[in-house]
């Protein structure tokens, strides 16, 4: 009876977007059981614990610069994610943006449902974003989403949203400008490539921001925070609050999937990670790595602030591929260029785990 399965399944997907109020509203309505369209095919459940205690990297920036550089490099080949400390973007503003997420998607049910869109984002859209297709994953990611747009062109207009919330995620965004652009710096000298040579190559851009909340779960093991992916991004920071979830996995050394593990939060530190476009870009040098997020409270919602780094240079005609300086007769180009829209397009086609860039690798075997 798949067929009445499958209708059930798209009936209740519709009865939920139509509430407009996010997993938060079911919580809120005081809802027990966790509905089908949260609950993962796939056993073991996501929960699985973590089997060795191995600490993110740590990258600071008021050492000397080539110090820091070699953090970066260290990091960025071997776990593709960072914690980076002294990053001078001030606490408060951090803080203030991380409160004003939670704020926004605590606000009663009618400020937010009249936000709720699930289209492409213009300015500001607030949802349960649905996972991509993929096999014994569940339609629906126990997370509710704002995703704001700062670019391209003139400053969004967010007036929809609480006038406190819309000055401090502008201020995080601004101040994040200037970190994003000191961390291309950063990641184009661990490249051996030059300061400037990934700012020139793709002008790297910080304007798509998604502030996440995942509300509590009374079967947090049964239900999926952000279903394993890597970022699209040429890197991404990240900050978070300090009730944890977010796991990446570890590289098992032959390229395939190994143990999930931990990231723990940090206190005053920025998590950065290296996604698809970057890990092309190097030729492979950097790591692009896949994470995803379990609830971990069955008291305590969790609020994250992702701010993707992206090529502002995404026309038909702008064309990404491998680095020519780290392409040799050594080590040839491991992936054929592309555009941002093919790119997004295979993502669309492929989901959101690693799959989506391999259909631009060359094939080194002839
Ligand atoms: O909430 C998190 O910690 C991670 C979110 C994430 O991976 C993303 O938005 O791409
Ligand atoms: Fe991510």
């Amino acid at each position: 009876m798949a067929a009445t399965k499958d209708y059930d399944a798209a009936a209740a997907l519709a009865v939920f977007h139509e509430s407009r109020t996010g997993v938060r509203g079911l919580v809120e309505s005081g809802a027990t059981a966790v509905p089908s369209i949260f609950l993962t095919a796939a056993t073991p459940s996501p929960q699985s614990p973590a089997t060795t205690a191995f600490a993110i990297p740590a990258v600071d920036l008021s050492l000397p610069r080539s110090d820091t550089v070699a953090l970066v490099r260290a990091a960025a080949r071997s776990c593709g994610f960072f914690h980076v400390i002294n990053h001078g973007v001030p606490a408060g503003v951090v803080d203030s943006a991380v409160s004003a997420a939670r704020e926004f998607h605590e606000q009663p049910r009618a400020a937010r449902s009249a936000l709720y869109s699930l289209e492409p984002v213009r300015a500001v859209a607030y949802s349960t974003i649905p996972n991509a297709p993929q096999k014994g994953a569940p339609p629906l990611p126990w997370r509710d989403t704002l995703r704001v747009r700062f670019g391209p062109g003139e400053a969004p207009d967010l007036g929809c949203l609480p006038a406190a919330c819309q000055d401090a995620l502008q201020e995080y965004q601004r101040s994040l400008t200037e970190f994003g652009k000191e961390m291309a710096g950063l990641l184009s000298e661990a490249l051996g490539v030059g300061t400037e040579r990934l700012e020139q190559a793709m002008q790297v851009e910080g304007w798509l921001m998604v502030c996440h909340y995942y509300p509590p779960c009374l079967e947090p093991a049964r239900v999926v925070g952000s279903l394993e992916h890597t970022d699209p991004s040429l890197f991404t920071v990240l900050a978070q609050d300090g009730v944890g979830g977010l796991q990446v996995r570890r590289d098992d050394g032959n390229g395939g999937g190994g143990e999930w593990v931990d990231v723990a939060p940090v206190t005053g530190a920025l998590l950065v990670n290296i996604g698809d476009v970057l890990k092309v870009v190097s030729n492979d040098e950097l790591k692009s790595v896949e994470h995803r997020v379990v609830i971990k409270s069955a008291q305590d919602a969790r609020v994250s602030i992702a701010l993707f780094f992206n090529p502002a240079k995404r026309d038909k005609s702008d064309l990404f591929g491998p680095l020519p300086e780290l392409v040799t007769a050594e080590k040839p180009a491991r992936y054929r260029s592309f555009t941002v829209p093919e790119f997004m397009s295979s993502r669309r086609d492929h989901g959101h785990s690693r799959s989506s860039i391999e259909q631009f690798k060359v094939s080194l075997s002839q």
